[in-house]
């Protein structure tokens, strides 16, 4: 299967902690790759550095094959990865429709000079953004809050809008940091099935979580870190299994 994602010897220091350490691995395409370890292992980190929002202090992250160091972040979503964050990141004053928009701004091609004069051509992509935003509020199941106001949505509500978000934008991989966090276990398991239709339809997906029901469960493969460097990669079975792993968790509990 075509790398979708290459990370190479991945570093990150804070100060003089190294909180990331020489961190290799692969996102294939059509693949779900959970990235799991003990609290404080590294893996938001890892995923901040993916996602631009931070930058390596050592490493090389390539996507599609282009490297993406000198890419800012907010060009990710245009190449084609788009994210969500552990704590949410919604617009409470603004509905669920306008918040899912807010990930189409990589799409739209009409000039502000058009836009402001709302000329035809602003009007047509609008109406196409509302269109595609609306199919995805259905597709996370959303279709009854689509004209709510954000903040009046209950907390699971707003982590499949911001799935929507990210979705919007067709992205080729989509990172997930933490998306179970907070959800009881009817709604992790909707939120599961969701996964693997986005995956079977043709995003990758790198998924940091520490619901291990819900990892085990849709993860084609799993990538292990504990205290900043990998210490294990391979199948649910696999890491289930692995000595070293069990080790990991035990001595954080
Ligand atoms: N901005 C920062 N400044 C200083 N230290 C940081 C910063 N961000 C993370 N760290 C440290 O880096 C290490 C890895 O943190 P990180 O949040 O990546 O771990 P994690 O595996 O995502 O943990 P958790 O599962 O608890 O979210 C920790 O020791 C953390 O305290």
């Amino acid at each position: 299967m075509t790398t979708l994602l290459d990370v190479q010897k991945l570093s990150r220091d804070f100060g003089g902690v190294r909180a990331v350490n020489q961190v290799d691995f692969q996102v294939r395409e059509g693949e779900i790759l959970a990235l799991i370890g003990p609290n404080g292992a590294g893996k938001s980190t890892v995923l901040n550095m993916v996602s631009g929002v931070i930058p390596p202090s050592e490493g090389e992250i390539r996507f599609s094959n282009q490297p993406l160091t000198r890419v800012q972040g907010y060009e990710y979503a245009g190449l084609g990865i788009t994210r969500t964050f552990q704590n949410l990141q919604t617009f409470d004053d603004m509905t669920v429709l306008e918040n899912v928009m807010v990930g189409m701004h990589t799409q739209t091609s009409a000039s502000l000079f058009s836009c402001g004069m709302n000329l035809a051509k602003s009007r047509k992509e609008e109406k196409m953004m509302q269109e595609q935003a609306q199919t995805w509020i259905e597709n996370v199941g959303l279709a009854e809050e689509a004209s709510l106001l954000a903040g009046s949505l209950p907390y699971g509500k707003l982590r499949l809008m911001e799935i929507a978000r990210a979705m919007v934008a067709k992205p080729r991989l989509l990172l997930l940091d933490e998306p179970a966090a907070g959800l009881n276990h009817t709604e992790t398991a909707e939120m599961s099935r969701m996964f693997c239709e986005i995956r079977d339809n043709g995003t990758a997906i790198l998924l940091v979580e520490h619901d291990m029901d819900m990892i085990m469960m849709i993860a084609d493969r799993i990538v292990v870190l504990d205290q900043g460097s990998k210490i294990a990669e391979g199948t649910p079975r696999e890491i289930q299994e692995n000595p070293r792993v069990i080790a990991a968790y035990l001595g954080a509990e």
